[in-house]
C-alpha cells in the first residue's frame, strides 16, 4: 500500500489555555476524497490549517505527503488550500490575480492554469471582474479556482459549498469528484450527505478530539445493518434471527425493520436478498430497503 497522503499521530493544537486540537491520530489514503467532519468548534479549521502548514502544532507529528508541512517551501506546487473565509486582495482583476499567484506557485503556463481553474469553478466570466465587485458565493469560487490551479497533489478546501447556490454547490461537487484517485482531497463542511456522497472516508471531530474515523461504509454501517420500510404486514423478529447471517432483527419505528448481520462472513446482497424474499413469503408488504444509516444519524448519534 502506498504511503497516506496525509498522517497525523498525537497531535494537539493550544491556543493559550483553549485546547483546540486535541491528540489526533488519524491518516488520509492518497487519492481519496477524505472529510473532516464536526460540529462548530470541533478544531476542524485549526486540523485544516496544521496540514496546510499554517499553525504549528503544539504536541504531535505531522506529515503531509511525506513532509513536515511547517518547513519553508515544503508542499510548494504540491498543495492546493481553500480556507475558510478566504479573502481575495481587493482592487485585482480576477484573471490578473489568479494567474499572479500561479505564477508564485511557479506554474508553466499562468495564464492557461487560471483560465482553466476558472472554467471548473464556473466563473470564465468573472476574468476581467474586479475582486471587490464579486458576489460572496463568486469569491468563494475564486478561492477556490486558486486551490486547483496546477492540479496539486492535495488539495484541502474548508467549506468549499457553503454559501453557494443549489446549481454552483453540485457544480463544485462534481469538480471534487472529478479529483478523485488522481488527486487527494480533504473536505470539510456541515452538508453531511454531500459528505456522505463524495467522500471515501471521514474523520468526526467533536470538542478538539477524534470521535471516530474510517471509511464512509463504516461510518454508515454499510457491511453491517440494513433498514426495510414496511407497508403492510406482521414481523416476526425471532424468524428472521434463524436466516443466515442474521445476528439482530427489531422494529426500530413503526414500519421501520432494523436489521443487522454479520459482514465478515456474509455478503450484504445475500442477507438482504433473503430476508426480503422471508419477509414477502409471509405476506409482508415492502416500500423500500436502504443499506446502513445516513452519516447525519451516525454523527447525530455520536455526537
Ligand atoms: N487563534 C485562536 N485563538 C484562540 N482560540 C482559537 C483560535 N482558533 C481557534 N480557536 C478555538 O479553537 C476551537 C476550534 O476552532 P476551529 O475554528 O478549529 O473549529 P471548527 O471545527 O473549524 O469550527 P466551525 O465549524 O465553526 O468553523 C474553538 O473553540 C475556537 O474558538
Amino acid at each position: 500500500m502506498s504511503e497516506p497522503a496525509i498522517e497525523l499521530f498525537q497531535v494537539s493544537k493550544r491556543f493559550g489555555p483553549k485546547v483546540a486540537v486535541n491528540a489526533v491520530t488519524l491518516s488520509v489514503p492518497q487519492g481519496q476524497v477524505y472529510g473532516l467532519i464536526g460540529p462548530n468548534g470541533a478544531g476542524k479549521t485549526t486540523t485544516f490549517s496544521m496540514m496546510c502548514g499554517y499553525l504549528y502544532p503544539s504536541e504531535g507529528t505531522l506529515q503531509v505527503l511525506g513532509v513536515n508541512p511547517t518547513l519553508p517551501g515544503a508542499l510548494k506546487g504540491k498543495l492546493g488550500a481553500l480556507p475558510q473565509d478566504a479573502i481575495l486582495p481587493p482592487g485585482w482583476e480576477v484573471g490578473t490575480l489568479l494567474g499572479y499567484w500561479a505564477r508564485l506557485s511557479g506554474l508553466a503556463e499562468p495564464e492557461r492554469e487560471a483560465r482553466e481553474a476558472l472554467d471548473k469553478v464556473g466563473l470564465a466570466e468573472a476574468w476581467s471582474v474586479q475582486t471587490q465587485a464579486l458576489s460572496h458565493g463568486m469569491a468563494k469560487r475564486a478561492a477556490m479556482a486558486q486551490a486547483l490551479m496546477g492540479q496539486p497533489p492535495l488539495v484541502l478546501l474548508d467549506e468549499p459549498t457553503a454559501g453557494l447556490d443549489p446549481r454552483i454547490a453540485a457544480q463544485v461537487r462534481q469538480v471534487i469528484r472529478d479529483m478523485k484517485g488522481r488527486q487527494t482531497v480533504v473536505v470539510s463542511s456541515h452538508n453531511l450527505q454531500e459528505l456522505e456522497e463524495l467522500c471515501d472516508g471521514a474523520a468526526i471531530l467533536d470538542r478538539g478530539s477524534l470521535a471516530q474515523a474510517g471509511t464512509m461504509a463504516e461510518l454508515t454501517s454499510q457491511g453491517a445493518e440494513f433498514r426495510v420500510q414496511i407497508a403492510r404486514g406482521e414481523i416476526i423478529p425471532p424468524e428472521l434471527t434463524q436466516l443466515p447471517g442474521v445476528t439482530a432483527a427489531r422494529m426500530e419505528s413503526p414500519g421501520v425493520l432494523l436489521v443487522r448481520f454479520d459482514g465478515q462472513g456474509h455478503r450484504p446482497e445475500e442477507v438482504i436478498s433473503r430476508t426480503v424474499a422471508h419477509l414477502l413469503q409471509t405476506g409482508v408488504l415492502i416500500l423500500g430497503v436502504t443499506r446502513g444509516r445516513s452519516l447525519e444519524d451516525r454523527v447525530l448519534q455520536i455526537l
